[in-house]
């Protein structure tokens, strides 16, 4: 029977997941290629008891003690159970009765994790158009999500700087595409946020014909963090922003933002919010995209994002090789 271990000490996990890599295959589940749009396909749950992950993961699993500590609020009790993200490297037709899975999210710890922590920032440019971006073949996650909703938050929290990223409690902050050098390989990438309900008019901006050029001609691409306010209901312009990067093919992890207000305004906790937000979802992937919850003033989910990224980069720079 299959077993979640959900909650482990990734101190304890980091050092064991930076062994070597394996090669890659043709037959992985999560296609990502360099200059080439991307084609997601995410398998069934059914993992490798041999694969060299296991390993790792067993031994976290067995000292598992307490999750990454941080200070503020306690995260919602509630976690959300649904089906899980099986990463790059993991094989279709794998199977074992462990797996470990990253605390508040339906993430599986594939063989590239790994890597995983933030040494060095710089901001590198702000690009008025997608065509103004470095063109420097690293490879970048871009990080996009309503206006207001904590996207130069989230990469604050990410590099553990209070001012890498300007943050603002107006929306429509963020106004160019801002690129963020992290340790000399890769970038973050902040992005205007959409839908600009309280926005003065000054802030508001064509964000369709802005960031669809971005999306559709960065073949660097690794992924995008498509921020989602668990603190409210779910809300009509973050699924349709969802269904367009699934329609052309651009991979997507849902981070569910601002996990530390624990009672919103509407009475709903955010893992109910998320819950919703998921059912919804469904209706449109056949496989679940990945999630997990995260807040910016505990640090909640901080370690655990950064670990899922190493590993969709390193099979990125496996496959580049
Ligand atoms: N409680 C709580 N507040 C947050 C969190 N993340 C961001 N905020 C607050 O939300 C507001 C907006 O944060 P930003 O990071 O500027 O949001 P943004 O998405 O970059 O906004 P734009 O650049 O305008 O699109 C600020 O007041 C933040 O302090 C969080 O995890 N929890
Ligand atoms: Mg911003």
């Amino acid at each position: 029977m299959l077993m979640l271990r959900s909650r482990f000490n990734l101190q304890t996990l980091a050092p064991l997941l930076t062994s070597p890599r394996p090669s890659p295959s043709s037959s992985l589940p999560f296609l990502l290629h360099r200059r080439r749009r991307r084609n997601l396909s995410f398998s069934a749950l059914r993992p490798d008891p041999s694969a060299p992950y296991a390993a790792a993961a067993a031994a976290a699993a067995a000292t598992a003690a307490a999750p990454p500590k941080s200070k503020g609020p306690p995260p919602p009790a509630g976690v959300v159970r649904t089906a899980l993200f099986v990463p790059p490297g993991v094989p279709r037709d794998a199977g074992a009765a462990e797996m470990v899975v990253l605390p508040g999210s339906n993430i599986v710890v594939g063989p590239y994790a790994g890597d995983a922590r933030i040494r060095e920032v710089e901001f590198a440019k702000s690009s008025p158009r997608a065509r103004d971006c470095p063109r420097d073949d690293r490879p970048e996650f871009a990080v996009i999500g309503r206006s207001n909703v904590g996207k130069s938050s989230l990469i604050n929290a990410l590099v553990r700087k209070k001012d890498v990223a300007l943050t603002s409690k107006k929306p429509g902050k963020t106004q160019l595409i801002n690129h963020f050098l992290i340790n000399k390989s890769w970038y973050i990438v902040d992005l205007p946020g959409y839908g600009f309900a309280n926005a003065p008019e000054s802030a508001r901006m064509d964000w369709s014909s802005f960031t669809k050029g971005y999306f559709l001609n960065r073949n660097t691409l690794v992924g995008v963090l498509l921020l989602v306010d668990a603190s409210v209901p779910p809300q009509q312009i973050d699924l349709d922003c969802a269904n367009w990067l699934g329609r052309n093919n651009i991979g997507l992890t849902f981070v569910f933002t601002k996990c530390d207000k624990v009672k919103s305004a509407k009475g709903r906790r955010p893992d109910e919010n998320i819950k919703h937000f998921q059912d919804l979802i469904s209706k449109y992937y056949k496989d679940p995209p990945p999630w997990i919850m995260t807040s910016s003033v505990t640090g909640l989910g901080r370690d655990e994002l950064l670990l899922h990224m190493s590993q969709l980069r390193n099979y990125w720079d496996n496959e580049a090789a």
